[in-house]
């Protein structure tokens, strides 16, 4: 498992130490170094180099592993543990091999596990070889480097980060280097970093070996006073060491990485921390991906403040990528905005959902595309259908770039350069200038493509060493052997007929096995009759085997040909592959644009099948909707069961914030900062609540959104508390999550944040969550003047309206009928006087007799209750919201004698 602390230790040196110590090799036990037989030490040897990495050593047609490693991995994958002699004082040490095609499959095991991989294979023909066959690692496998197709989720990145620490202050960097792309921030509050680690979910995060705080802080089920909630349950990191992190050796890998005499142009010149967290995850690409070329683009810096702050439990009470209940896709804002038809576009769109914008200009061009795409169905229609036939340049560009492409791949980057003129023709065909403004077919990526068409056929193998992949007329040589050998092979092809005739023998066949290659085969009631020049090569039970000295030469020779022309074959491709790799940032400019597309013909899609509206976004702090709905909750009811519902939030009047909707009358009234929402239980309150915070992020990722008509400002941060859940990875009970979370609200919220707050206080006695629910509500009216909505089922809370002129009371309602209550999920004005609560508990089948019981308690507590009384008796004068005086505080409140007859 990556995570295991030790510098690589020079390798220069390594014979000599190692000559001098004893090797450790398992937890069971050393052996000496002159030992063990020559293929031991260099396998040890290579294992030192490799002190994290599960080392898969090439012997045969096997990758072996020994020692500690086979335990692990027969363990892991379930393989049998056998032993191998490693030499005479030695004896036998365990060993696990894995056969060498199923590389690949057992190695996106380990890797999904977690474990980091170095792959040692054998550079050099081992008929060839004089003694010990040359052996190199040519590939070193982690969560965050891996490339190969099978192991990467096609919609969504694949990260891999780095974080560096300095007193309060951090750096991270993060790539993804199956797209290439390259970011790196820096920042100070600690809260940011576990909040932006959250966003990215890296698949492995390097960490320097002198900085293991950074560990504690970001690892689950390891409390941290910074920590408000739990990390990603699998938190993967590697420890790595120092050097490559510190500040002049980092910013020296950037500068020559990038060929630059200033990391000015990059944006981090004077950001420390974000230079070398950047620069040392670099180093760890270099080092781990050996001979293949690191396929980054060029590094981009970033700063948080760029984008609205959705912080982790937002994020889960949104339901942005995945339910909050069981972690699906099904059912997720992403579900229900998905339209995308390419990998790439589906990528982009979940990174558009978790970094909306905040820049007004910005979220207005992508409306007008929008706007355009909405209103042009038929240009729609034909984007996503040339859209469709694009391949997932990005990652085909990455593999071109490590070198790891096959011709499949190319030929699949060759065939989405060709469709790609059309694409372009269309979108600058757009009115929209956004689009307009995306470079789509650079004139070298048309040649590019046009050499690859000419070079490669049409539908290429999979492996590369078996030829078929060149085509006809490409090289003179190629040529030349093609034929040549077409000729040995018609003459084998017609020699079956020709033999037939000379022998006599008409049941004779040419045939061929691996073991003897071509040959004659006659029954054995017919071998007299065999030529005399037929040299007898096998007896079986009804034939015998023959072969010629001609036929012989011949085979050699096709041989030898064959063998000839796929090595051309092969450096024909590789010549190819390489070009291209030459291109890959050109190839990823072109993806993003394609992906920019894809997204927003999606998003167009789903604003017209589902009714949405473009939003007026203003520079105030307004939220006005009418007519709202719930994304997904839409979608997911019968069409038409959705009851859409307005909102007002935040319009000053006074200030000339407020921007009334088309249509409607500018309001006589400013509309509150804070929205008391109380209601019947199920009747559609965190529905509510949610719609409004999901409706604000989909404007301010630029989408349209699901209401008749909405004004909005741009919120800064959206900040959300829904329910509550135990969290016993990190030690807190349900309350203190709670507390937590209200505190982090209420600590970062600004008058242009938007709250989202439900059932505060009901982790605690009655009496003290009420009190902790008003004096919350009261200082985010109050004080922050945030806009909020506080969902509660503490209906002594509408009493804040009568004090604070910011507050307005909101109920959901339902029609009662003499037997039950029916549901009407209409957010209408006014507060509710009662939850029903009793009703939703019948109406899941808790027994009549536990139900009439029920009744009688709350008759007798609605007969004592006080409670409004006591708030009111302390509760600030009505006037507007600011702070009261200290002597204003609360007076006790009677305690109730909820049991009194
Ligand atoms: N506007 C609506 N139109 C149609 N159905 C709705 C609407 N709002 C909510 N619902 C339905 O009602 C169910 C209950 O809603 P929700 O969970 O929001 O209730 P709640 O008032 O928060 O309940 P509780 O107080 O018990 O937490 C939802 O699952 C949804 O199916």
């Amino acid at each position: 498992m990556t995570g295991s602390p030790a510098a690589n230790p020079s390798a220069a040196d390594l014979p000599e130490r190692l000559a001098k110590h004893t090797v450790r090799y398992s937890d069971h036990g050393s052996v000496n170094w002159d030992d063990l037989t020559p293929m031991m030490q260099h396998y040890v040897a290579i294992k030192e180099e490799h002190p994290h990495a599960l080392l898969l050593y090439r012997v045969g047609d096997f990758f072996e592993t020994f020692f500690q490693d086979a335990i692990t991995i027969a363990r892991e994958l379930e393989l049998v543990l056998t032993s191998k002699d490693a030499g005479k004082a030695i004896g036998r040490v365990p060993l696990a091999g894995i056969p060498h095609h199923a590389l690949d499959r057992y190695c996106t095991a380990l890797v999904e596990k977690g474990f980091a991989i170095a792959i040692c294979d054998q550079v050099e023909d081992p008929a060839l070889a004089q003694g010990l066959v040359k052996r190199e690692v040519t590939r070193v496998m982690t969560p965050g480097t891996v490339l190969e197709e099978g192991m990467l989720s096609a919609s969504r990145n694949n990260f891999l980060a780095a974080v560096v620490m300095a007193a309060d202050h951090w750096g991270l960097a993060y790539a993804d280097v199956s797209t290439g792309e390259f970011f790196t921030t820096q920042s100070r509050s600690l809260k940011q970093l576990t909040q932006e680690v959250m966003r990215l979910q890296p698949a492995e995060t390097l960490v320097p070996t002198n900085a293991p705080d950074i560990i504690t802080l970001l690892r689950p089920g390891e409390p941290s006073e910074h920590l408000p909630d739990c990390l990603p349950r699998q938190f993967c990191y590697t420890l790595r060491p120092q050097a490559p992190f510190t500040q002049s050796e980092a910013r020296q890998r950037l500068l020559q990485r990038f060929r630059l005499r200033s990391l000015e142009g990059l944006g981090c010149e004077h950001l420390p921390l974000a230079v070398r967290a950047a620069g040392g995850l670099l180093e760890y690409l270099e080092d781990t991906q050996k001979s293949m070329q690191v396929p980054l683009q060029s590094l981009a810096t970033y700063t948080l403040s760029e984008y609205l702050v959705i912080d982790h439990q937002t994020r889960r009470n949104l339901e942005i990528t995945q339910t909050a209940r069981d972690s699906t896709f099904h059912g997720s804002l992403l579900w229900a905005l998905d339209r995308t038809v390419t990998a790439m576009g589906s990528r982009a769109l979940r990174r558009w959902l978790l970094q909306p914008l905040l820049d007004i200009e910005a979220i207005q061009a992508r409306q007008d595309t929008l706007e355009d795409l909405v209103q042009d169905g038929n240009l729609r229609q034909i984007l996503q259908q040339r859209l469709k036939q694009i391949y997932d340049l990005e990652r085909l560009a990455g593999r071109a770039g490590s070198g790891t492409a096959n011709a499949r791949d190319l030929v699949a980057l060759a065939d989405s350069f060709a469709r790609l003129p059309e694409l372009a023709a269309l979108v600058a065909s757009a009115q929209s200038a956004y689009l307009k403004a995306l470079q789509m077919v650079p004139p070298e990526l048309e040649q590019l493509g046009q050499v690859l068409r000419s070079h490669l056929v049409d539908t290429p193998p999979l492996y590369l060493n078996e030829g078929n992949l060149i085509r006809d007329g490409v090289n003179d040589k190629l040529d030349s052997l093609r034929q040549q050998v077409a000729g040995d092979q018609q003459w084998i092809a017609n020699l079956e007929a020709v033999e037939r005739q000379r022998s006599g023998i008409a049941t004779l066949k040419v045939g061929f096995n691996k073991a003897f290659g071509y040959y004659i085969s006659i029954s054995r009631a017919k071998a007299e009759q065999a030529p005399a020049d037929y040299i007898r090569k096998q007896t079986l039970t009804n034939e015998e085997r023959y072969i010629t000295p001609e036929l012989k030469e011949r085979e050699a020779r096709v041989f030898n040909l064959q063998a000839e022309i796929h090595s051309l074959e092969y450096d024909i491709f590789v010549q190819l592959r390489q070009q291209v790799g030459q291109h890959t940032d050109c190839i990823r400019r072109v993806a993003q644009a394609v992906a920019a597309v894809d997204v927003l013909c999606g998003l167009a899609e789903v604003a017209v099948y589902q009714g949405y509206c473009r939003p007026h976004m203003g520079q105030h702090r307004q939220i006005a909707i009418e007519a709202g709905r719930h994304p997904v909750v839409e979608q997911l009811l019968p069409t038409g069961f959705f009851v859409p519902n307005a909102t007002a939030l935040g319009a000053d009047q006074s200030t000339g914030s407020g921007q009334a909707l088309a249509g409607t009358q500018p309001r006589s009234s400013p509309d509150p900062d804070l929205i008391i929402l109380t209601g019947p239980n199920a009747s559609g309150k965190s529905c509510y609540l949610r719609q409004v915070g999901l409706i604000q992020l989909m404007a301010q990722v630029g989408s349209f959104v699901p209401a008749q008509a909405a004004s909005l400002g741009i919120c800064d941060r959206i900040f959300t508390r829904v329910g509550a859940v135990d969290d016993l990875a990190t030690g807190q009970s349900t309350f203190m999550v709670e507390m937590n979370e209200t505190a982090n609200i209420l600590n970062h919220a600004s008058e242009h944040s938007l709250v989202l707050l439900d059932e505060i206080g009901r982790g605690t006695a009655t009496f003290d969550g009420l009190s902790i629910a008003w004096a919350v509500a009261e200082h985010l009216a109050s004080d922050i003047r945030a806009c909020t909505i506080f969902a509660t089922h503490y209906h002594e809370l509408n009493e804040l309206s009568g004090i604070l002129d910011n507050v307005a009371n909101y109920q959901v309602t339902v029609k009662e009928m003499p037997d039950q209550i029916i549901f009407l999920h209409q957010v209408r004005p006014g507060g509710a006087d009662r939850s029903y609560g009793i009703e939703a508990g019948r109406l899941a089948g808790l027994p009549p007799s536990v139900i009439r019981r029920a009744k009688q308690v709350m008759h007798q507590i609605e007969q004592h209750s006080k409670i409004a009384v006591g708030l009111r008796r302390g509760s600030r004068p009505k006037s507007s919201p600011h702070k009261p005086s200290d002597d204003t505080v609360a007076e006790p409140v009677e305690q109730l004698g909820i049991f009194d007859a």
